[in-house]
């Protein structure tokens, strides 16, 4: 296996000398998507602003390799609303060419957008400019916290396969936070679930019947997601539709079923 594109190493990071991140390990490899899972306050921010290197840690090690370029899709986008800017100038503000940025926001499925306004764009569209932003920079490591924020449950599933595509055009690796434990469980190779440490962590297919996972969501929690694996016999277009075409090795994990999202 190749080295890891980013190693963390009992990373502990404390505020008021309470733990908000505890003694984690963890890496990232190139082709890898890992979801970190958790409830509120758990820590998954803490932690993926540590591995980024915004947050100053207060135990461990965070190692990063030389050169690695990381796209970051923050929570939310956050901007001044008085302060005029349109989708072309925000992306332009990523230092890229207007070529690649206008290449970005076409694979992100919004280039019909480049004229509009941020202010003006539906949490759906805003997640994809996150998204087209961090994709002009050709990552080697996609960072995502929770990127289907504000998504409706269509286009949840079509923008967690368009970070799947990315992964295999990119050849990068992901790692995101996500608190839609339905789709982490179809759409993700590796989870982690955190409460401030690593409660337990996997594959999804695994995970579910984790005592420590059933413990921190709860039994009903567990058995709704444990039945949802399945092999994906389909995909799903930047819509939300079905559309057939091959499954990916990545989603041979669990029972097999042909099913419909709903
Ligand atoms: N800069 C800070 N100073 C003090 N406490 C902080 C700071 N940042 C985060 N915390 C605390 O650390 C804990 C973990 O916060 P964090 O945002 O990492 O959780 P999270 O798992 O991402 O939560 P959520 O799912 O609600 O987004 C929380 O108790 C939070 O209040």
């Amino acid at each position: 296996m190749t080295d890891p594109l980013v190693t963390l190493d009992n990373v502990t990071v404390r505020f008021d000398d309470r733990p908000a991140v505890d003694r984690v390990n963890l890496n990232v490899h190139r082709g890898d998507i890992i979801t970190i899972i958790g409830p509120n306050g758990a820590g998954k921010t803490t932690l993926i602003k540590a591995l980024l290197g915004l947050q100053p840690i207060t135990g461990g090690k965070v190692q990063r390799a030389s050169g690695l370029v990381i796209g970051y899709v923050p929570q939310n986008l956050q901007m001044e609303a008085t302060l005029p800017l349109s989708v072309k100038r925000f992306m332009a503000l990523s230092g890229r060419s207007r070529g690649e940025c206008l290449k970005a926001l076409a694979r992100t499925g919004i280039e019909h957008l480049v004229n509009a306004s941020v202010h003006h764009l539906s949490g759906g569209e805003k997640q994809r400019l996150l998204l087209a932003r961090a994709l002009a920079r050709k990552p080697d490591l996609l960072v995502l916290d929770e990127p289907a924020q504000g998504v409706d449950i269509n286009g949840q599933a079509a923008l967690y396969e368009l970070i799947r595509e990315l992964r295999d055009e990119l050849r990068c690796g992901v790692i995101m936070i996500s608190h839609d434990l339905h789709l982490v469980m179809a759409a993700t190779d590796k989870v982690i679930c955190l409460n401030q440490h690593v409660c337990c962590s996997g594959f999804p297919a695994d995970i579910s019947h984790d005592p420590a996972f059933i413990e921190t969501f709860g039994q009903s929690v567990a058995e709704s997601v444990a039945v949802y694996h399945h092999h994906h016999n389909h995909r799903h277009n930047l819509h939300g539709d079905v559309v057939l075409g091959q499954s990916s090795p990545a989603d041979s994990h669990g029972d097999s079923c042909n099913h419909v999202h709903h």
